[in-house]
């Protein structure tokens, strides 16, 4: 078994140190191999995902990854930039169904932005179409406008698409999930708006036809917005569209008390897959060794259930993690007066810790 870790930029490469600390603490035998992605790619190798790193994470079982960007890069032109890096990976990988588990330990409700008796015991999956809408809709560009009140003025421009089998496949994705939880499905559409929403309802809404024990709502996802900060335990698990899901995933994180808190794994129809934390780099505190590599180390237990078969090494993990919660370790983000702050290394030994002394 070969696992590719791709740390990346930012605390990319702080948090990832953790999540293989864990993973070489479980003495399972797997071969890592590191390379570089995003900036640190661009610097080393004038491209953001490198020939040799793409074929690394083809070639691996699982990829393991930190996080790309930094602000410095912004100027650059959008091939060159890092983010390119992990949109490149899933387009070539395939990577279609993300899914972005909620989920609010008990010991970190008080953690959470909202009041703690409307996320004691959440636990909500967010399941993201990863490959297709506007994030990689063609054409796209500049011009002048060819047309309306401001024909002529310098305007930019992108697509907004779906086609059937994404959509059908996301959403076999998504009633196969609910099946094996809550069995209640939430499609999350601009229907009232968007041709390519009205067709994404359109399509779940047939394709449900197959689950009928599963129940299926349609929810607008500015209604979605607003019921997350509201009432969110009554979503299980929530399908919908690639922008969408990025951002009602960074809302859903803040439920569980942190982003430093959300894992993710990205899947391909052979469920082989890419495994990362659903923030960013954080350039802002990147280098500091205070980043939460929680997320990072719940995405490796991901890996270890969803593409390498070690169902039980993952339930270690989370079980670990539960436990440096309880002892009452914090990273800064989730933080709170009567608990012990550590940094990112610290909360990386913690979780080590934890797995050697378990029965
Ligand atoms: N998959 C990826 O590689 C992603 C890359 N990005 C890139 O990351 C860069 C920064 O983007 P932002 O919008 O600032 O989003 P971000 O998720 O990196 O950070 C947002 C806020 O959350 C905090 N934060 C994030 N992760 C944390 C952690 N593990 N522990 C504690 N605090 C944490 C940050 O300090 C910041 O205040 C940009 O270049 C962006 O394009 C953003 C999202 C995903
Ligand atoms: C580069 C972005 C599309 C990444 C992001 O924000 C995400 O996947 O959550
Ligand atoms: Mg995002």
């Amino acid at each position: 078994m070969k696992i590719a870790v791709l740390p990346g930029d930012g605390i990319g490469p702080e948090i990832v140190a953790e999540a293989v600390k864990v993973l070489h603490a479980l003495d399972l035998r797997f071969e890592m191999e590191e390379a570089p992605v995003g900036g640190a790619a661009y610097e080393a190798a004038g491209h953001p995902l490198p020939e040799a790193t793409l074929e690394l994470a083809k070639e691996a079982d699982a990829v393991l990854f930190g996080a790309v960007g930094d602000w410095k890069y912004d100027t650059l032109e959008r091939r060159l930039r890092p983010e390119q890096a992990i949109l490149g990976l899933r387009k070539e990988l395939g990577l279609f169904a993300n899914f972005r588990p909620a989920i609010c330990y008990a010991e970190l409700t008080h953690a959470s932005s909202l009041k703690p008796e409307l996320v004691a015991g959440l636990d909500i999956l967010i399941i993201r179409e990863l490959t297709g809408d506007i994030y990689f809709g063609q054409p796209r560009g500049r011009r002048e406008s060819p047309d309306g009140a401001f024909r002529g003025a310098q305007e930019a421009f992108d697509t907004m698409r779906y086609s059937k089998p994404e959509i059908e496949r996301i959403a076999h994705v998504a009633f196969q999930a609910a099946r094996k939880r809550g069995k209640k499905v939430t499609s999350v559409d601009k229907a009232n708006v968007l041709e390519t929403f009205q067709f994404w309802k359109d399509v779940v809404t047939e394709v449900h036809a197959q689950y009928p024990d599963v129940e299926l709502e349609h929810m607008y996802v500015d209604n979605a917005a607003m019921q997350l900060v509201k009432a969110p335990k009554k979503f299980d698990v929530i399908v919908t569209g690639n922008m969408f899901g990025d951002i009602l995933s960074d809302e859903a994180a803040m439920l569980t008390g942190s982003i430093g808190m959300l894992p993710s794994a990205s899947l391909n129809a052979d469920n082989r897959g890419l495994y990362e934390p659903s923030h960013g780099s954080a350039p802002d505190i990147a280098g500091q060794g205070v980043a939460n590599p929680l997320a990072t180390i719940l995405s490796a237990a991901m890996m270890l259930r969803f593409s390498l078969n070690q169902a039980e090494a993952a339930d270690r993990i989370e079980s670990a993690v539960k436990s440096v919660l309880a002892q009452g370790l914090r990273t800064a983000d989730i933080y709170s007066e009567g608990t012990r702050k550590v940094g990112t290394r610290d909360m990386g030994d913690a979780v080590v810790a934890a797995l050697r002394t378990q029965g």
